[in-house]
């Protein structure tokens, strides 16, 4: 088959078999690498030029082995022209292309990731073992396919030069029986490019379905273990930060790891292989190639690595703008609100414009690199032949070995120059792993499960805060909590107000063990919360509404749901009509079914705050903490969720943190905070009287109201 496409090519249009590199073996191998040209935006015309010097010099060799004694058996004649076709080193400069691109989907993932990503964890082999070893018959079976594929790459240009030796022999002496002759190595051929083919197509089979497991492997676990994370570890870390290691890094790791195994295996096989050719084909050739080919591939990796970082800025820029239309899109509703559509724009175009000018610099610096390495490489074929020619002359060679020499030793030049960037390419998945790995390993401080329960039937509710004191993690210096005591008395409702900033939902924060106090004890029932479980305080015991309800986005019944997974669905209209919420659900045409939209967005304030407290409701709670539960609302959605509230609060230990002092009036308890501690506390008659200041907190809102 090849020698039919070499022949028809060779009678018409011979310059599009020489534009062809020596790597397209077949039809379908050029169109293959062609497509590959073209999509990562290299000179598809470089490697014809290189294969015109190759052609030139071809001649010259000829001329040379008419006057030679060793006629060879090895490769030779026309056809030969078209198998070496050519430079194949202009695919270094294509692979840095690659390398290029790769490293720009990496870098694309947001303009905070790049401070996130440049500390460096450690990439564990062992953590990388326990999601490899499940798929490990299925990784050796591809492994060794690819093996098998690699070693027939070096089998299948030394059966060509037989198929050559046979048209060549032919075309020098025209005797013998063409066809007889040519069937033998060509079926041959065919059925090792059938085998290869059939052992290409099952190691990537293999490979995809291990990569593909590995993968999703590695996403669910990382997931579980973010979800496990206590909610310091959510205050360090940013959510895309996060995201991004769930997608981006993951990504990433599996090309890496796909790429590493199926080139580098490849790669590797044939340098070894080819070099050995080479050794056996011409000792004292082989001694000059492995002087000057590592300083080549030095040099092209250095320049690499400068053009590298060239596209890691350019790459960093672009994902700045995106971050600018991220923003802007994502709170369009805010820039519309400030009539800031222009300005926003202007910041956009600015970002891209320099990110423009960044990628044209990359662009000259690839087109440098290219044209560069297409000059030396060039130079290294001309060498070689000018090497080889003085050993033809002396009688130390013979120029099919020349030929032979010159195909292996391409194979060797372009499996190096995969092998190098499969090396960075191997670097930037491990890093990728070791971001992976580094939160798979990680151990919340505060356990999600584990620990003592009450029986329902005996839980009062009662809840102490005894001698706290208190810093969040991500910012020790600052002491929030300083010996504050608090008793919730069971069934009772407690208020906490006091100024801005004071300390009151970092209360609420502690009794839901999101943090741990640094000092002192919280006590349910007596018990210290650290020695119960955390899924069922927070699950079962503690119903938790703030100010800002979060929603998702599935249909109300799921919401409401969310506090009770295992809820029937009259247990949920009946939490929904607690929460005075049912009339308005059955309001909408798909009632319970209504989808709520992103966070809810298609609800209003009063509705969403009311399906949060349904949601909150129907887990039955002991306890529950309203964290300014209505202070985002407007004054007649105030009055029916505290409807709600007012209902719901029955029966159970309340703690109420409040802005608007109105509604807490009624609370059996109301305590004032200050720098951290509570520095009064009574009814609210009890405090008026006193003339404190919670009298003074009353003044300034009356004050406020009446403005
Ligand atoms: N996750 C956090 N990480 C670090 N510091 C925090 C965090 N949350 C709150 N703080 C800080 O702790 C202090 C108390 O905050 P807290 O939210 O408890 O106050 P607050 O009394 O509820 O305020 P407001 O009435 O305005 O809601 C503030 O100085 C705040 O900046």
């Amino acid at each position: 088959m090849f020698l039919l496409l070499c022949g028809r090519a060779n009678a018409t249009a011979p310059g599009r078999l020489l534009s062809l590199p020596p790597r397209c073996r077949t039809a379908a191998d050029a169109w293959k690498l062609s497509r590959c040209y073209t999509s990562l935006g290299c000179n598809a015309n470089a490697p014809q030029r290189t294969g015109n010097t190759l052609s030139r010099v071809w001649s010259l060799v000829q001329r040379a082995a008419r006057h030679s004694p060793h006629r060879t058996s090895r490769p030779t004649g026309a056809a030969l022209k078209y198998i070496l076709g050519p430079a194949v080193l202009t695919v270094s400069a294509r692979l840095f292309c690659h390398g290029a691109q790769c490293e720009a989907r990496v870098n694309n993932s947001g303009p905070g990731e790049a401070a996130a990503k440049s500390s460096v964890p450690e990439f564990k082999w062992r953590i990388l073992w326990e999601f490899v070893k499940p798929q490990l018959f299925a990784l050796i079976g591809a492994v060794v396919l690819a093996f098998g594929a690699a070693i027939l790459n070096i089998q299948i240009p030394l059966m060509l030069g037989d198929l050559v030796n046979v048209v060549a022999r032919y075309l020098r002496e025209h005797t013998g029986n063409y066809v007889h002759e040519i069937r033998g190595p060509a079926v041959k051929l065919l059925g090792l490019y059938g085998f290869q083919g059939l052992l290409t197509c099952g190691y990537i089979i293999l490979l995809s379905r291990v990569g593909e497991r590995v993968a999703a492997d590695m996403r669910k676990t990382l997931f579980a273990s973010l979800l496990r994370q206590d909610v310091a570890f959510f205050d360090a870390n940013r959510t895309g930060q996060l995201v991004n290691r769930l997608t981006a890094d993951i990504q990433e790791f599996k090309s890496s790891f796909k790429l590493v195994i199926s080139q580098g295996l490849r790669s590797i096989t044939q340098t070894v292989g080819c070099f050995v050719s080479l050794y056996f084909i011409s000792p004292k050739l082989t001694g000059l190639t492995v002087v000057v080919l590592p300083c080549l591939v030095g040099a092209g990796a250095l320049m690499g690595s400068f053009l590298r970082r060239l596209s890691r800025l350019a790459q960093e820029q672009v994902a700045k703008a995106t971050g600018v239309a991220d923003e802007a899109l994502g709170n369009v509703r805010t820039v519309k609100a400030f009539a800031m559509e222009e300005h926003e724009r202007q910041l956009y175009a600015h970002e891209v414009d320099k990110s423009c000018e960044m990628n044209e610099n990359l662009g000259g610096g690839i087109a440098v690199f290219q044209g560069l390495s297409n000059i030396a490489l060039n130079c290294i074929v001309l060498g070689t032949i000018f090497a080889g020619g003085t050993l033809i002359s002396n009688n130390e060679m013979s120029p099919g070995d020349l030929m032979s020499f010159l195909v292996a030793s391409q194979t060797v030049q372009r499996s190096l120059a995969s092998v190098s960037i499969l090396f960075g390419q191997m670097v930037r998945g491990m890093s990728a792993g070791a971001r992976v790995f580094e939160y798979l390993s990680l151990k919340p401080s505060i356990p999600l499960t584990g620990g003592g329960r009450i029986p329902y039937h005996s839980l009062t509710g009662r809840v102490d805060f005894i001698d706290i004191s208190f810093s969040y993690p991500t910012r020790p210096g600052q002491q929030v909590l300083t010996k504050f005591n608090l008793t919730l008395p069971p069934c009772m409702t407690v208020a906490i107000v006091g100024e801005s900033g004071g300390g009151k939902s970092t209360v609420a924060s502690l009794l839901e063990r999101f943090y741990d106090p640094t000092g002192g004890v919280i006590k349910l029932d007596g018990l210290d919360i650290r020695t119960l479980d955390p899924s069922w305080l927070r699950g079962q015991v503690i119903g938790f509404i703030n100010q800002e309800p979060v929603l998702f986005g599935s249909s109300i019944m799921e919401n409401i749901r969310f506090g009770k997974p295992e809820a029937t669905d009259a247990e949920v209209i009946n939490a929904a009509k607690q929460a005075n919420a049912h009339r308005f659900i059955t309001g909408f045409p798909d009632g319970y079914s209504t989808v709520v939209g992103e966070r809810g967005v298609t609800l209003s304030g009063g509705q969403k705050q009311r399906i949060a407290i349904a949601r909150a409701l129907i887990k039955n709670p002991s306890i529950l903490v309203l964290d300014e539960a209505t202070s985002a609302l407007d004054a007649e959605s105030e009055r029916v969720v505290q409807e709600a509230l007012d209902r719901a609060t029955r029966g159970r230990t309340v703690l109420i943190i409040a802005h608007r002092l109105s509604t807490i009036q009624g609370a059996d308890l109301i305590c004032v905070m200050s720098n951290g501690r509570i520095v009064e506390a009574g009814t609210h008659l009890e405090l008026l009287s006193k003339g404190g200041l919670y009298a003074d907190l009353i003044q300034r809102q009356r004050a406020e109201g009446q403005r």
